[in-house]
């Protein structure tokens, strides 16, 4: 399983990469879930990580707005994004999802470096309003991203294991893989939830809270990084 560790700002980003994760996912807290970071930041983080590991950049908790969607993914991937990874935060329909989605694959598969799409829907939906996950990987197919994540769309500390169980999320792997796409599981994960996610068997799990020490707000720590990443094997 691959470990996929969000920071904020490069000196964050040199903590993951010496701790080991195998995906900088460069974002900005401040602006949500899957707040965006500014292009400076992708570019400088990309200059530092070079061709070590791949890089992704979270695009923004969306509301239904296709083209601002669509023209965000194709800057994040200009500014160096190896993954593009869209939160369907204020989206409601089936229709409304597609049409976020195709429009951002289609918009980053014109690009030389074509950056692979990430479609992210959020365990807490109910208290968002927003699309169940379960629909995710039919919807993600059809579009034709790469691969389908679940987080938690309310950074309060609950954990995407309070909003969905693991058969829900088992579920949602197998889909997903049947459907040609990898997985991605996150959502305020602890050490102690790793004997669970190990036996859904997500492609990637996500992390940022874990690594600061419990405290998103603060910083990410490297030694807690190989801690996680000697603990996924
Ligand atoms: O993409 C992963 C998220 O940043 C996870 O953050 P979290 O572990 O603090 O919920």
């Amino acid at each position: 399983m691959k470990l996929l560790v969000s920071p904020i700002n490069n000196e964050e980003a040199i903590s993951a990469l010496k701790g080991g994760a195998d995906i900088i996912d460069v974002k900005n807290p401040k602006e949500g879930s899957l707040g965006a970071n500014f292009p400076g930041v992708i570019k400088e983080v990309k200059e530092t990580v070079g061709n070590q590991k791949p890089i992704s950049a979270a695009l923004g908790d969306f509301n239904y707005k296709p083209g601002t969607a669509a023209l965000a993914a194709y800057g994040a991937a200009a500014a160096g994004a190896d993954y593009v990874k869209i939160g369907l935060y204020d989206i409601q329909t089936e229709e409304q999802a597609y049409e976020m989605l195709a429009g951002i694959t289609e918009a980053v598969r014109t690009m030389d470096n074509v950056a692979k799409v990430v479609a992210c829907a959020y365990s807490d939906y109910a208290r968002i309003n927003s699309i169940d996950p379960a629909l995710l990987p039919a919807i993600g197919a059809k579009a034709g991203v790469d691969l389908v994540m679940v987080d938690t769309g309310v950074k309060d500390g609950r954990s995407t294991f309070e909003f969905l169980n693991e058969a829900q999320l088992k579920d949602f792997v197998e889909k997903a893989h049947a459907n040609g796409l990898e997985t991605a599981l996150a959502g305020s994960i602890k050490f102690e939830d790793i004997e669970a996610i190990k036996a859904i068997k997500p492609d990637i799990l996500g992390v940022r809270g874990i690594v600061c020490g419990g405290d998103r707000s603060t910083s990410i720590k490297q030694e807690l990084v190989e801690q996680l990443r000697a603990r996924l094997g």
